[in-house]
């Protein structure tokens, strides 16, 4: 099944309401092929029954949506950048990341979770008191699913099935830079907005593979032949695409595909909230082709993330104007 052209696959067979030791070979086979068409051509695809339910997400969307309703004052108590174990995790302000270098700051804000040490400030009291627990256990869902997701994806590629989980041993530790992001894009009336700016520039995901979940439809995903495709939203369904890494990994079989969020057309005045959990290889794994081929030289995980960080955190002319 096809939704303008981001496929729709049913990973009820492997989902995590099912232990994976009860999964037959022919059921494996069965979603592998279909994920494998999937990146091969996209890049992207919508996944149902995940086993991750809607109640799971609409439940950390609203606990960020009333941490998004703090002043930028207190918010900023929790910034990006005061850990040393990790640059990422914290709350990013308005216009502060560009996604797409070229262009000013994206019109969104975002609490990254890259941390899950109960010692550190996590936002509490009142409506936020469960924001540490909601946060930490949708984190380890997402983690669930995407081993599952990586093993099918090594099957797909008649690899040895363990081949990128076991680069991913520490997902969900120290060692392992991998993030659940809260994102909010505020209404915008976009005769304010600046020059080119919008609510996410054009980009590629960073690490392995990202899972989204979104409330409303939004996000566009350009197609190999070049134009931007507006998938519809797919109740229940998670949006799965390849990062770059794994796209070098693989030796560009998978796709990882450009993707970003406009903004609203004049006149609608409705927020946007999702909710991205971006899989990382463990920092210290070197990621060479797992074609045997040297189309693209070995790197490591972690420098490779800075670099990227670097650029989509770094000032532009674009912010000047
Ligand atoms: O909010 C969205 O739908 C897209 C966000 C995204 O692509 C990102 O943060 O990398
Ligand atoms: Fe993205």
């Amino acid at each position: 099944m096809t939704t303008s052209a981001i496929p729709v696959v049913d990973f009820g067979a492997c989902g995590l309401q099912r232990e994976l030791e009860r999964v037959t070979q022919a059921e494996l086979d069965h979603v592998s092929a279909q994920l494998y068409e999937a990146f091969t051509r996209v890049g992207f695809v919508f996944l149902q029954n995940t086993g991750i339910t809607q109640q799971e997400v609409d439940d950390v969307m609203s606990v960020s949506r009333e941490f998004f309703s703090l002043s930028d004052e207190q918010k900023s108590l929790y910034s990006r950048g005061r850990y040393e174990d990790n640059s990422n995790h914290g709350w990013v302000s308005l216009q502060t990341e560009r996604l797409n270098p070229r262009r000013p700051g994206d019109l969104k804000e975002s609490f990254n979770t890259s941390l899950l040490r109960p010692d550190i400030l996590w936002p509490a009291g009142g409506a936020l008191s469960d924001f540490f627990r909601l946060q930490n256990q949708f984190f380890r869902r997402c983690s669930s699913l995407s081993l599952r997701i990586l093993r099918l994806l090594a099957l797909s590629l008649n690899l040895e099935p363990e081949t990128f989980v076991k680069e991913h041993r520490l997902l969900g530790q120290p060692g392992n830079s991998s993030t659940l992001r809260s994102l909010f894009y505020p209404p915008t009336d976009p005769s304010q907005a600046k020059p080119d700016q919008l609510r996410c520039g054009e980009h590629s995901d960073y690490g392995s593979i990202t899972l989204l979940f979104q409330k409303s439809p939004g996000i566009q995903v350009r197609s190999v032949a070049g134009h931007f495709l507006s998938p519809p939203l797919v109740p229940g369904a998670v949006l799965v695409n390849i990062a770059d890494m794994m796209q070098r990994w693989t030796s560009d079989t998978f796709i990882s595909a450009v993707h970003r969020v406009l903004l609203p057309p004049p006149g609608d005045a409705s927020e946007r909230q999702s909710l991205a959990f971006f899989v990382q290889p463990d920092d210290c794994a070197v990621i060479g082709c797992c074609d045997g081929s040297d189309k693209y030289p070995p790197i490591r995980a972690d420098r490779y993330l800075q670099e990227r960080f670097a650029e989509s955190y770094g000032r532009s002319d674009a912010d000047r104007k």
